[in-house]
């Protein structure tokens, strides 16, 4: 059914159509022209007077027309962005709609043939029943979830990550607030924040240490103990004198006194009396991270599952070091695994890394900021892909979030986040991120390759609870006076 016609001057990329009703930003619209038609998005609409326009300054003009006549004539007129023709390889219009040209919304079935093709169901297209499938292994060349706080990510991450693992994938969430560790998602593998120091490498260590990268004699003291440390103790494992009990208990110890040993001819003993001091308070701080015990990290990930390290106990050099650690063994693994054609990690895996603005700052040279752009930049072939997810998207360093080829943008507001995940995309336009703003909660933009065109959804909400669902802080105070009202009952009573 006809709701509009093209008018004024078009391209192959925009329209202005008049209309006979108001439609919501975001919804999609086909015109028909040239024996084709074309699929649009509305970017925008916009409202005018021919009798009250923007030069009008007498109020009492008004107020006299009211007075005759209360419906003064208005018009309604929307932005069409032109998407493609709806033909099967949805090609580019080569030429643009004359005025005149009738449009309507698209229907459901044409809404599918686009849409619905994928095979990881993830909402549906904003206003109507559509399904929105995207393509899974579209997912290889990553993804990054940006959104204001509050605005949908988590729940997104969660519908994500549980459809890819019914799917017979497997993701890793580093879970920074600890929000996935313990919800209800299904086939969920918890994985405590263990490390065991001999699958470390020095600058992993150090991290742990919060040994700066300019305290090269520190660095150099540590580096020599460590290995010499490390080698030692895998002669004992492998000569059964020594215990794991034994290390997890006497680690600091043994590895002071190395340090003392390669250190003793140093001339400046402040240096090494700083790493001492560093490992005496990483034990404080650290040790119940550390652990003989707990074998290769890659050991514990599980196909068809969502593997979730519940990083919320640590802080943020600690998660640096947990998180690179596990990205570079992946890494590894897979490249072990593709290249020996056995052995490593036996499956391609997606690791979703929360507070990416933190952990791959464009202004910190963090640990995992090195092995999350070396998997942005070859991971695709080893099919290890990237997640990342982030409320300051401005923050973010740039050779990685424009490496992240699809991207689920939620509601953005902020005009800097906007602008530079903008600059930082080559798939989305202007209008699409002037969009973002009138987004509500769970309403996204999808683009990249896991859809066939920019894609408007509504995310299914996560059925299940997710830790870091807002606080119900209502329900929590009236319990705590029932509580309250209770005991103070019991002592009247007695
Ligand atoms: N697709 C959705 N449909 C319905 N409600 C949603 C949807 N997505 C999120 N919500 C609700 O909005 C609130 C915030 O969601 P969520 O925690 O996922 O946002 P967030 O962007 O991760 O927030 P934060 O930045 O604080 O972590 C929650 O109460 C959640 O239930």
């Amino acid at each position: 059914m006809t709701i509009g016609y093209i008018v004024g001057s078009a391209t192959t990329e925009q329209a202005t159509a008049l209309l006979e009703k108001k439609i919501r930003n975001g919804y999609y619209v086909v015109v028909e022209y040239d024996d084709e038609k074309v699929l649009g998005l509305v970017t925008q609409t916009f409202t005018g007077s021919p009798l009250l326009d923007n030069n009008l300054s007498d109020i009492e003009f008004i107020q006299k027309i009211k007075k005759f006549n209360n419906s003064i004539p208005y018009f309604i007129k929307a932005r069409i962005k032109l998407l493609c023709k709806l033909n099967n390889s949805l090609s580019r219009p080569d030429i643009p709609p004359v005025a005149g040209s009738p449009i309507r919304l698209a229907t459901d079935e044409e809404l599918r043939s686009v849409f619905s093709n994928g095979e990881i169901k993830v909402g549906k297209v904003i206003g109507t029943d559509v399904e929105v499938k995207i393509r899974l292994n579209s997912l290889a060349r990553h993804l990054a979830i940006l959104a204001a706080t509050g605005s949908g990510k988590s729940n997104t991450v969660a519908v994500l990550s549980s459809r890819i693992a019914e799917n017979g994938g497997s993701v890793l969430i580093f879970d920074y607030h600890g929000e996935y560790f313990d919800s209800e998602i299904p086939r969920l593998n918890q994985i405590e924040p263990k490390i065991n120091p001999l699958k470390l490498t020095v600058g992993e260590f150090a991290t742990l240490l919060e040994l700066r990268e300019n305290a090269n004699i520190q660095y150099r003291i540590l580096r020599r103990a460590f290995k010499q440390f490390v080698e030692e103790v895998n002669k004992g494992i492998a000569e059964n004198t020594i215990s794991f009990v034994e290390l997890n208990n006497n680690f600091v110890q043994l590895l002071s006194d190395k340090v003392e040993q390669v250190s003793k001819d140093e001339k400046r003993k402040e240096s090494r009396d700083e790493v001492l001091n560093k490992i005496e308070d990483f034990a404080d701080r650290y040790a119940e991270l550390i652990d003989f015990t707990f074998g290769d990290v890659i050991d514990r990930l599980k196909v068809r599952s969502v593997n979730v390290v519940n990083l919320s106990s640590l802080d943020e050099d600690g998660i640096d070091a947990v998180v690179a650690h596990y990205l570079r063994r992946i890494l590894n693994a897979r490249k072990e695994n593709k290249l020996k054609k056995n052995g490593g990690l036996k499956f391609p895996i997606l690791s979703v890394i929360e507070e990416a603005h933190v952990l791959l700052s464009k202004e910190e040279n963090t640990l995992t900021k090195h092995w999350a752009g070396r998997i942005a930049r070859e991971g695709r072939k080893f099919g290890v892909g990237l997640v990342i997810v982030s409320q300051r998207p401005k923050g973010l360093d740039e050779n990685i979030l424009s490496q992240m080829t699809n991207k689920i943008i939620l509601k953005m507001v902020e005009p800097t986040d906007k602008k530079y995940v903008l600059e930082t995309s080559d798939n989305l336009s202007e209008d699409l991120v002037d969009e973002l703003s009138s987004l509500d909660t769970g309403e996204a933009i999808m683009v990249g390759n896991i859809v066939r065109l920019p894609t408007l959804v509504k995310i299914d909400k996560f059925e299940g609870k997710l830790a870091g669902s807002d606080p119900d802080l209502l329900k929590e105070w009236k319990e705590i006076e029932e509580i309250e009202n209770r005991n103070a009952d019991t002592a009247f009573w007695g």
